[in-house]
């Protein structure tokens, strides 16, 4: 699977702040057998969010794109809606899953208004904008990953496991 990952955050973007969630979550991937290839840190604008995703996923170079930061409540936080803009479909449950699992860590999760989807043949996944929140969000969800990024590629072996009699 080829990942990349892009970071929202006006802080790091300016290097007001170190980025410690897009080197947090390469390690992650890259102990999970990802080759991550490309990583950006741009500010909380939404029209920028867009345009690269979008032409990340038209390049048809990455399988899997994961965001984070930028999915709470405050002022700036545009992540969701820059996401929903340009997917061509959206993937409820990553969200639901990822709220569900984070409100046994933290009873701030609730404020993450992360979304899933897919744009062509690549998924793209939201994510908190703390190192904890973003890794403790993408291992919460990864078991379904692989065999989401072969469905949406055409993936025609069936999945259905059959009944045990
Ligand atoms: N499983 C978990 N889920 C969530 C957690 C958590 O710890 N575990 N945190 C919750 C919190 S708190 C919030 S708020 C929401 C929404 O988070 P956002 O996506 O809006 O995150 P930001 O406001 O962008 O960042 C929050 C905080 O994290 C630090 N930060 C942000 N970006 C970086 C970065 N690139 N490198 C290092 N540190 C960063 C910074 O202190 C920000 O103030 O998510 C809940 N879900
Ligand atoms: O990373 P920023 O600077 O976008 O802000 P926040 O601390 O709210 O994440």
């Amino acid at each position: 699977m080829r990942a990349a990952i892009l970071t929202l955050s006006d802080r790091c973007s300016t290097g007001e702040r170190a980025d410690g969630s897009g080197p947090a979550l390469r390690s992650w991937l890259e102990e999970h057998g990802v080759t991550v290839t490309c990583t950006e840190v741009i500010p909380d604008e939404a029209s920028l969010i867009s345009e690269k995703l979008a032409a990340w996923s038209d390049s048809g170079s990455f399988d899997l794109i994961l965001t984070t930061g930028g999915t709470g409540v405050s002022p700036r936080d545009v992540t969701p809606e820059a996401t929903e803009r340009v997917v061509d479909r959206v993937l409820p449950g990553f969200g639901e899953v990822m709220r569900a699992e984070s409100l046994k860590k933290t009873p701030h999760a609730i404020i993450s208004r992360a979304i899933a989807g897919i744009r062509k043949n690549t998924l793209i996944i939201n994510l908190p904008g703390s190192p904890k929140g973003a890794t403790e969000n993408i291992s919460f969800v990864w078991a379904a990953v692989p065999h989401a990024v072969a469905k949406l590629q055409g993936d025609p072996e069936e999945c259905g496991t059959p009944l045990s009699k």
